[in-house]
């Protein structure tokens, strides 16, 4: 696996308008998969947005396989984002969903394109085909959005809570996923579960005041529950 970095941000400073979030800090992320935590309101989805492009930085940049994430066009077929909010249209059928996204994605520049069928496939998705999105439990739906956003085969994937309110089952296909993904791409997604990052996660971030600790790599440092729990009580 080539651990060259896949996404930076140098003096990033994150936020809304006036109103700053997170920052100055910078990051790189490599191939793996990332555990982002943080308390409640600390800034995690803000700094996941801003590094995909969906909400603009205040200051400093992002770069995604060194390409800046200016407005996010030069990079969109890059990232795959899901976010607390699906991305798909409720009053659509899944086989409409797919196939308005499949039309969609296959207008960015240098996208992959995944074939319908071979994402159906791969995400168990045939008896849901007909469903309308407005009718699927909310794991069926993230299902769905996770199919949408394997489309263009993307080498940066950013995932919010992708393993929050899920059953059993489907908590543990998703985290097979993210392993699976981790092999070859960068995986950052957000949680609240320590031991779920320390099981599944090869490298640690929290955000801490507005900042980002980094917890390293497990491969260099074993890092504790306590480690991490002690940063998070720490937040101001
Ligand atoms: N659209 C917005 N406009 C202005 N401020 C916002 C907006 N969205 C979030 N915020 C503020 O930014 C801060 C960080 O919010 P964010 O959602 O990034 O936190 P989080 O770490 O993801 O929280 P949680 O763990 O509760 O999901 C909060 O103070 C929040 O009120």
């Amino acid at each position: 696996m080539s651990k060259t970095n896949t996404a930076t941000a140098t003096g990033l400073v994150a936020g809304y308008g006036t109103t700053e979030v997170l920052g100055p800090l910078n990051l790189t992320l490599k191939p793996g998969v990332t555990a982002l935590m943080g308390r409640n309101g600390s800034g995690k989805t803000t700094l996941m947005r801003t590094l995909c492009g969906i909400i603009p930085p205040l200051d400093g940049t992002c770069e995604v396989l060194g390409a800046v994430v200016a407005d996010g066009a030069s990079v969109r077929s890059k990232v795959g984002y899901l976010g607390h909010a699906s991305a798909l249209a409720s009053a659509l059928t899944v086989e409409q969903n797919l196939r308005f996204w499949a039309d969609i994605t296959s207008t960015y520049p240098d996208a992959a394109s995944v074939p319908t069928e071979e994402l159906i496939s791969q995400f168990d998705l045939d008896a849901l085909l007909s469903k309308k999105v407005s009718s699927l439990s909310r794991g069926q739906r993230q299902r769905v959005d996770l199919a949408r956003l394997a489309m263009t085969d993307p080498t940066f994937i950013v995932l919010d809570e992708p393993l929050s309110g899920l059953d059993p089952v489907y908590a543990a296909q998703t985290r097979d996923l993210l392993s699976e993904w981790g092999e070859t791409r960068t995986v950052l997604y957000s949680t609240h579960s320590v031991p779920e990052a320390l099981h599944l996660a090869q490298h640690y971030l929290v955000v801490s005041g507005r900042q980002l600790i980094d917890l390293g790599a497990d491969a260099h440092r074993p890092v504790s529950e306590a480690e991490i729990l002690a940063v998070l009580e720490d937040t101001p």
